[in-house]
């Protein structure tokens, strides 16, 4: 497990008419082990700071740093799930699964029989050796995100993992992901849109203002773990729904 600080990270993109900022001088701290989720109107810049923490993208200011080191624009630093699940059609669930290892050149062998262990706990047991296209939509998003805790980084980025998915589909993954949650020891970052996702799986909640993105509220989710989907009934459940949803609002508003 590791600490995450966002510090003061600006971002302008050069479009055909002028600079666009997108985030503008954010900043965000996330402790070890820490299930910390940021929701915020679309098109504010959530994917653009991920891109950045991946060191995909290279901010104009500001730096990212982990465990105390500064890894501004350095690879490799995080596990990263991106917003499609992004399997290779033609590998299998574990030639998926153990990709990052292959590509660093580490022990595929090992790789692979961590990846069978671990089927099981994905829901894919008996799947090993199917290709993507075989799988349901749920089983597809279990499968990238085994390949993305295979990846071995104390710090995990999952955005909008479950976004494209329908409902109930949504709402066994996340109740899912608690259950296997306590065992996983990483600390994540979660984009989401899904106010109740938010509200079950984070200890901690950032919304942004529309871009550019800055903090709009930071709210620590009080609920006991375990958790389950049955919280949603629950009182302060619907308290902390109501504040989130009229700061989301209040920033639409003067988008
Ligand atoms: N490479 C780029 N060049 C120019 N503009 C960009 C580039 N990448 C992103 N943008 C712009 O930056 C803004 C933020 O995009 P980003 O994808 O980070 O938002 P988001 O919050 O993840 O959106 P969503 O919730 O819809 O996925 C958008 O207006 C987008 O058009």
């Amino acid at each position: 497990m590791a600490t995450l600080e966002i510090r003061a990270i600006r971002k302008t993109f050069t479009t055909p008419t002028g600079p666009v900022v997108v985030l503008d001088g954010l900043n965000m701290q996330v402790a070890a082990g820490e299930f910390v989720a940021v929701i915020g109107p679309s098109g504010s810049g959530k994917t653009t700071l991920f891109n950045i923490i991946a060191g995909l993208e290279t901010p104009d200011a500001g730096a990212v740093v982990i465990d105390g080191n500064d890894v501004t624009g350095c690879r490799g630093q995080v596990a990263y799930m991106p917003q499609r699940d992004a399997l290779l059609p033609w590998l299998s669930v574990v030639e998926n699964a153990v990709l990052a290892t292959v590509v660093q050149g580490g022990d595929v062998a090992a790789a692979r029989r961590e990846a069978r262990a671990l089927l099981a706990d994905f829901g894919l047991q008996g799947w090993g050796d199917a290709r993507p296209a075989m799988l349901s939509g749920g089983m597809r998003q279990r499968a990238a995100f085994l390949r993305t805790v295979l990846w071995h980084r104390p710090v995990m980025l999952l955005d909008e993992p479950f976004g494209a998915l329908d409902a109930l589909t949504r709402a066994q993954l996340q109740q899912w992901l608690l259950s296997l949650w306590d065992r996983l020891d990483r600390t994540v970052l979660l984009v989401t849109h899904d106010i109740d996702e938010a509200i079950i799986l984070a200890d901690r909640i950032y919304v942004l203002t529309p871009r550019p993105a800055r903090i709009a509220l930071e709210v620590r989710v009080e609920l006991p773990r375990p958790r389950s989907y049955a919280l949603v009934t629950d009182q302060a459940f619907a308290r902390l729904k109501r504040q989130l949803q009229a700061v989301l609002m209040e920033g639409e508003r003067y988008a």
